[in-house]
């Protein structure tokens, strides 16, 4: 699996925490990092997060993990991009179903409301998780991907 992690100043320091257990991790096959490298780097959380999601949406990565003060920021941008479900996740269960019931390729993380140990065990249990194509949860995330489809198609 192909992982991007990416952070804005606030969430620097959470999310090279989060990439170096992603580094190690056996599961993952590439750890792309698209900064911030420092917290003195004041760009915007959107641009982070929306050249994460393009990477995910373009089939260049599986999956991301997206940090900034809250996850919130982080997780409105990469859902702007098509095809891209992303959503904070500070606990087990929320993480979990992100993936089971909803599909989402993202998950977000507020480095100004998780510690390092809790996000780190969070997206470790995260990798294990994949989507059941054929469970029942799947035509309702295909209401979601449809309606992208036909906006997309319209706006073309
Ligand atoms: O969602 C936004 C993030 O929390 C960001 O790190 C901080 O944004 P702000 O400076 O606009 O509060």
């Amino acid at each position: 699996m192909r992982v991007v992690v990416a952070a804005d100043n606030a969430g620097v320091e959470l999310k090279n925490a989060v990439r170096d257990q992603l580094s190690a991790d056996d599961r993952v096959s590439e750890v792309i990092d698209l900064g911030a490298t420092s917290a003195d780097d004041d760009t915007a959380y959107p641009h982070f997060g929306l050249a994460a999601a393009e990477k995910v949406a373009a089939g260049e990565a599986d999956r991301a993990v997206l940090v900034c003060g809250t996850g919130i920021g982080m997780a409105v941008s990469a859902n702007k991009v098509a095809g891209i479900r992303a959503t904070v996740a500070h606990d087990s269960y929320s993480a979990e179903r992100s993936v089971k019931s909803n599909n989402c390729q993202i998950i977000t993380f507020g480095a100004r409301v998780v510690g390092p140990e809790l996000a780190k065990k969070i997206t470790t249990e995260w990798l294990g998780h994949t989507f059941d194509p054929g469970s029942a949860s799947a035509a309702k995330v295909a209401c979601i991907t449809d309606y992208e489809a036909r906006e997309v198609h319209a706006a073309s």
